[in-house]
């Protein structure tokens, strides 16, 4: 795919074409403040270290509420390739960061693992796209072509459909959804129910969401006249799991500040890495494999500096070919997380992308 989708429950974004391409923030805030384009989409890595995937697209169109694709093609079977890293990896790891936790500097960390999915004819990254929007048009639904980014991303793209928002902009007026703390879904309502009310009472997962809400405080409060923060988080849902989440509202001082600049100030939030900041960036790059475009964040700025961007989670990267899937998740930790608990809350996140797929990784 050459173009950029962003479906949001209020309105929906397409673009097609890429007029220019930019692989930092800076360099498409600059060419959005030069006046060279109108209009900046794509994706930001999860790693700051790492290119950006921005375009300047050909032409666009927003239309309101979440894209309607018509008609969507089946997408063709998938078959577990390999898990990286192995589950049981995964959980020495998560025991390694809470001993980690329990004696050092660091608060939380963000641990992910990835599946990846193989397929005999190619994966349609708009089919995927579509599949996950139908299945959830409240979800923010995105497909995103990574080229920007360079060596290793050409003819890439990001699918997935997160829950949750990183920064929302129109003039003024900013807006934060984020989320952290998390239980499954069950079949029976009651079970369900205790499950949701469950999470909204669990110490650790309420001290998982506060470094989340901690954070995004601390990064807008000296750009904001108002900022409103609540002091306890609400229940929201997908269709696998439970989530803490806290609606921020702000007002911007300074009407320049634009909704890209906004996004790079607050990523990566530990939603998805972790506090300190600092120290936990530092973990993930010891104990992981590279995270590419998994938990970044994926949206759009323009001119005016409105903008919408959202955590990069509950997605997947597609090949160019189509034929290869790499699907990630990942959970916070902290100093009283049970191993086994989080795999199976990996295992409960990866569900969104592989559900779409018709794919199961083993409890
Ligand atoms: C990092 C992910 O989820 C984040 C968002 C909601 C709940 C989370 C949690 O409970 O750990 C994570 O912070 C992911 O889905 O890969």
């Amino acid at each position: 795919m050459d173009g950029f989708l962003l479906s949001r429950a209020d309105r929906t974004l397409r673009t097609a074409g890429a007029r220019s391409r930019y692989d930092s923030a800076s360099a498409a805030i600059t060419a959005l403040a030069d006046g060279d384009t109108e209009l900046v989409v794509g994706a930001l890595p999860f790693d700051p270290a790492r290119r950006a995937a921005l375009t300047a697209p050909d032409s666009w169109e927003f239309t309101s509420g979440p894209w309607q694709p018509g008609q969507v093609a089946e997408l063709p079977p998938v078959r577990v390739a390999r898990q990286v890293p192995e589950p049981a990896e995964h959980v020495a790891r998560v025991g390694a960061l809470v001993d980690r936790l329990r004696s050092g500097a660091l608060g939380k960390v963000v641990a992910a693992r990835s599946v990846v999915l193989a397929s005999e004819t190619p994966v349609d990254p708009e089919t995927l796209a579509a599949r996950l929007i139908q299945s959830n048009p409240r979800a923010n639904g995105f497909a995103v072509d990574l080229t920007s980014a360079g060596d290793g991303f050409r003819g890439h793209s990001l699918v997935g459909a997160s829950p949750e928002v990183l920064i929302s902009r129109r003039g003024r007026a900013i807006t934060c959804r984020p989320l952290a703390g998390t239980a499954p879904r069950r079949t029976d309502p009651a079970a369900d129910e205790r499950e949701g009310l469950g999470l909204l009472d669990s110490t650790k997962n309420l001290a998982e969401h506060a470094f989340v809400t901690a954070w995004i405080e601390e990064v807008l409060a000296p750009l904001c006249t108002e900022l409103s923060v609540p002091d306890a988080p609400v229940l929201t849902s997908t269709h696998e799991v439970w989530h803490l989440a806290t609606p921020i509202r702000g007002l911007l001082r300074d009407p320049a500040t634009d909704a890209l600049s906004l996004a790079t100030l607050l990523h990566p939030t530990p939603a998805v890495c972790g506090t300190p900041s600092d120290l936990a960036l530092a973990a993930i790059r010891e104990t992981e494999e590279e995270r590419r475009f998994y938990g970044g964040a994926v949206g759009w700025c323009d001119a005016q500096g409105d903008g919408d961007w959202v955590v990069a989670i509950r997605c997947a990267e597609i090949t160019a070919d189509g034929l290869e899937v790499l699907a990630t998740a990942g959970g916070g930790i902290v100093a009283d997380s049970d191993p086994q608990s989080e795999l199976d809350e990996t295992t409960a996140k990866l569900r969104t992308l592989l559900g779409a797929l018709g794919a199961v990784v083993a409890e």
